[in-house]
């Protein structure tokens, strides 16, 4: 799948961290049945990629993404635990060129108009706007639709259920992240219904 299918297949791209491996399958699964298929597990934990592993073996019906992937070794990890995308925060000459030979697409992360060009030198018109909110937000994003109108977005950091819609309705973004949809506490309990439930409601916002 291309990145842009992959921004486009849900409005809202969980962004996740998984402590315990024993949370990665019943996590996935609740995020399939709200309607959430998109999932990026960032690699900020040790279990990281045995969570891919895992998720990428029991839920066919997810599609399975690393985040936080900052350089090529990360990458090459991803790749082999079986992610079918990559996230970063940023984006490197070094991390750019990993990602160009491998098969595997990479949404890299931009702050700036200046990181947007590199990018797009690079090869990459699908970008994450990191971190959103603390960039600028809505107006931010609606400036830089200006100069780069082939650009197209999914911002993260600071957004919420409430404040989804109005990036959500920009021309320019595809989808938003945002880590609501899997609070610590509800792994820790096994609330796996109500994460169903935050997966529902994100699933049901409109682009
Ligand atoms: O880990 C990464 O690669 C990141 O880019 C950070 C995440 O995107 C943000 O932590 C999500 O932001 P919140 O929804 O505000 O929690």
């Amino acid at each position: 799948m291309d990145i842009l299918s992959i921004m486009r297949a849900s409005p809202v791209m969980p962004v996740i961290v998984v402590e315990k491996i024993e949370h990665a399958v019943p996590l996935a699964q609740a995020l399939v049945a709200g309607g959430i298929r998109v999932l990026e597990v960032t690699l900020r934990s040790a279990i990281a990629l045995d969570a891919i592993r895992a998720m990428r073996a029991a839920v066919p019906d997810a599609i399975v993404g690393a985040g936080t992937v900052t350089n090529p070794e990360e990458l090459q990890a991803a790749v082999a635990a079986g992610a079918q995308f990559m996230v970063s925060p940023g984006l490197t000459d070094a991390l750019a060129a990993a990602a160009q030979a491998t098969a595997i697409p990479l949404l890299p992360g931009v702050m700036t108009p200046s990181d947007l060009m590199r990018a797009r030198d690079a090869g990459f018109t699908r970008l994450k706007l990191f971190p959103a909110q603390q960039a600028g937000g809505v107006g931010m994003l609606k400036a830089l639709g200006g100069p780069f109108a082939d650009i197209v977005f999914c911002p993260t950091g600071g957004i919420s259920v409430t404040t989804a819609p109005e990036f959500l309705s920009l021309p320019n973004v595809a989808c938003v992240g945002g880590s609501w949809l899997t609070p610590k506490a509800l792994l820790e309990n096994g609330d796996w219904a109500a994460i169903t439930k935050l997966a529902q409601e994100a699933a049901a916002l409109r682009r």
